[in-house]
């Protein structure tokens, strides 16, 4: 395997009871394994365990909250998403934010269960303050990029670029994803060219007629 890293987050695009979480993550083993390059996979929470248990690849929760055993109703807690079969976790997804506070608690909560951990950031101050907590991955996501086709690779270089010097600074030892309207093969080289070691992309694979076929050619420039 490369060490270069793409994330599929699901988010809620998909209904029903997990056969099309199964599906598409089915669809990036395939790509994974004739790639050589890590793939891994973000469903939903109801998801996690029936995407973990029927296809071998990395399973990511889409966020996580900091807490423990006990009296948290509504909480994703960090233990249980481990026993369901996620290897690691997104925190503060601009589509799920938390205060700085919180993303600190939930990196020590991911931490304390051996997750990997892929903290969203929306520009490069926000990407500055991420590293400092010492997550294994920052990935930064333009909010108005999300969803929109448009790759941030493209229309936003200058936000991988600074994220990539910003984060480096802070801690070298913190990789950058980045993410927004990522889905065709040049957009993910473009990405790498600019310093990422790799991307965090939902929309132009899931909403894609073959998501497959979609898998195949973002990894077919590299
Ligand atoms: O988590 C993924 C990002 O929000 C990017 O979403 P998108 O690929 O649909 O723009």
């Amino acid at each position: 395997m490369s060490s270069t890293l793409i994330v599929l987050n699901l988010k809620t695009y998909l209904e029903g009871t997990g056969e099309g979480a199964v599906k598409v993550a089915q669809a990036c083993k395939e790509v994974a394994d004739d790639s050589g390059i890590e793939i891994g996979v973000a469903p939903q929470f109801c998801d996690i365990y029936r995407v973990a248990s029927q296809v071998d690849l990395p399973v990511y929760s889409q966020s996580l909250d900091p807490v423990g055993a006990g009296s948290f109703t509504g909480h994703a807690f960090a233990q249980c998403v481990k026993d369901s079969g996620a290897i690691g976790t997104l925190i503060n997804h601009s589509e799920c934010r938390l205060t700085l506070a919180n993303i600190d608690a939930s990196i020590s909560a991911a931490k304390g269960v051996g997750f990997r951990t892929i903290v969203c950031t929306n520009n490069v101050a926000t990407s500055a303050a991420a590293a400092a907590l010492g997550p294994d991955y920052v990935a930064v996501e333009p909010p108005e990029l999300i969803g929109s086709g448009i790759p941030v690779s493209q229309a936003d270089p200058e936000v991988v670029t600074g994220s990539v010097e910003a984060v480096k600074r802070i801690d070298p030892a913190v990789q950058v994803l980045c993410g927004a309207g990522i889905s065709k093969g040049e957009d993910l080289v473009a990405a790498l060219e600019l310093g990422s070691v790799g991307v965090l992309l939902a929309s132009g694979i899931v909403k894609a007629a073959d998501p497959g076929a979609a898998l195949e050619d973002l990894v077919s420039k590299i």
